[in-house]
């Protein structure tokens, strides 16, 4: 078997999105997201100018010698470019490897390790009042596990919440929105909000939440300490984790659960956090952690550390993505949830899918391969825009994490 083309389509079906199609002299066709949100159309290069042509004329079974080959082969390793394509092209041809086979992919993953997948929901309120009945509706929706983002009193936006009372999307189409922040009137306002949240649901539900990086290491040992009686599931990136030793900090200082990795590569990344136990939960997803292939090598090294898998699944991350994050959540042997925040409707009329949705679990289907694929007249329809993620500023004017 061969691979005979390799075609790279971006759409904008509500969002933009990157997606790879390897297909192979026998006619079988294998899909691989290479999203990166704000940045797409360099993975798209990098794919189309440096890796299909590499890919003509290779056999699509040999997953890990192509993985090795785009990898070492470039001299040039990591980085969120590189590690996406290199992922889409790793997740189409387990697509094909998977389809040949007539089995969905988790079947050669090791097979199921439970029914379903837990998936955590996105609760947004612009004040407290709001955030808490958004979060109720969630409950009664079935979610097992519910993510709570808010307005802060006398700030005039943050991360997670849409002023509109739309739901949330990060990217907007134009220059990058600036938005503003303050750690003080965060950390003063937010364990009111888990107050609340226990206060009128109590603790049968998961409670978690995103510091989306904006907090050092000492404030994010103060806020986790100050939330201990709220039992959180996690505390999702308190502070950026270039840094992976700034964590022992926070560890010593607080047992709330900690989970990072959404903007990681590679098992680089990670390897000290994971290691040295500083973590709870590894965010790092399909697309940008180098496909099934690396995200896998991952997770096996988190299991041995007592580390669970939380893989990052907002809707910058395609269909395709969720399909093939969805059969590693169900084989692998620690996985802990699965982020899912839905997708515009007509995102998954371009991608039509196996896998579903059931009061706040997910399963990947049983089509062979990952079970997403992607209408391509449709796709067309949709052409690509230009969006940016927004950038955090200081009352003074600094430039801070967003
Ligand atoms: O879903 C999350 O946890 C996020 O932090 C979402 C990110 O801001 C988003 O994916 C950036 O593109
Ligand atoms: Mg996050």
């Amino acid at each position: 078997m061969k691979i005979v083309r390799a075609d790279v389509i971006v759409t904008c079906p509500g969002r933009n999105f990157v997606t790879l199609k390897i297909v192979t002299d026998d006619g079988v066709h294998g899909l691989g997201d290479a999203t990166l949100n704000g940045r797409e159309l360099a993975v798209a290069a990098y794919l189309k100018d440096h890796v299909c042509p590499l890919l003509i004329g290779r056999d699509p079974h040999r997953i890990e010698d192509i993985w090795q080959y785009l990898y070492k082969g470039a001299y040039w390793r990591r980085g969120p470019v590189t590690m996406s394509a290199i992922a889409a092209v790793d997740t189409a041809l387990w697509d094909i490897k998977a389809k040949v086979a007539g089995l969905p992919l988790y079947q050669l993953l090791g097979g199921a390790s439970r029914e379903t997948v837990m998936v955590y929901s996105h609760a947004t309120g612009r004040d407290l009042a709001e955030a808490l009945d958004v979060y109720g509706q969630h409950v009664d929706l079935g979610y097992k596990a519910v993510r709570i983002q808010c307005g802060v009193p006398g700030m005039r936006s943050t991360y997670g919440v849409s002023k509109d009372g739309e739901a949330y999307e990060p990217a907007k189409a134009g220059l990058p929105e600036e938005q503003y922040w303050s750690t003080e009137k965060y950390l003063d306002f937010v364990p009111r909000l888990f107050e609340g949240v226990r206060a009128r649901y109590g603790f049968d539900t998961h409670l978690l939440h995103d510091c989306h990086h904006r907090l050092t290491p000492i404030e994010a040992a103060r806020l986790g300490k100050a939330i201990e009686p709220y039992r959180l599931y996690w505390m999702e990136d308190p502070t950026p984790a270039e840094n992976q030793q700034s964590f022992e900090l926070i560890r010593r200082h607080t047992v709330t659960p900690l989970a990072v990795g959404e903007v990681f590569n590679s098992i680089f990344d990670c390897k000290q956090l994971i290691e040295a136990q500083l973590i709870d939960y590894i965010r790092a997803t399909v697309v940008h952690a180098g496909g099934i292939t690396h995200l896998r090598r991952i997770f096996d090294f988190a299991a041995l550390h007592n580390v669970r898998s939380g893989s990052h699944g907002a809707s910058d991350l395609s269909p395709v993505c969720m399909g093939a994050a969805l059969h590693l959540d169900l084989a692998i042997p620690n996985f802990g949830v699965q982020e899912f925040m839905g997708y515009p409707a007509e995102a998954l009329e371009v991608f039509p899918h196996a896998w579903r949705f059931d009061r706040g679990t997910m399963h990947p289907g049983e089509a062979p391969g990952h079970g997403v694929d992607i209408d391509e007249k449709l796709a067309a329809r949709f052409p690509y825009r230009p969006a940016y993620l927004p950038v955090a500023r200081l009352d003074d004017g600094t430039l801070c994490n967003w």
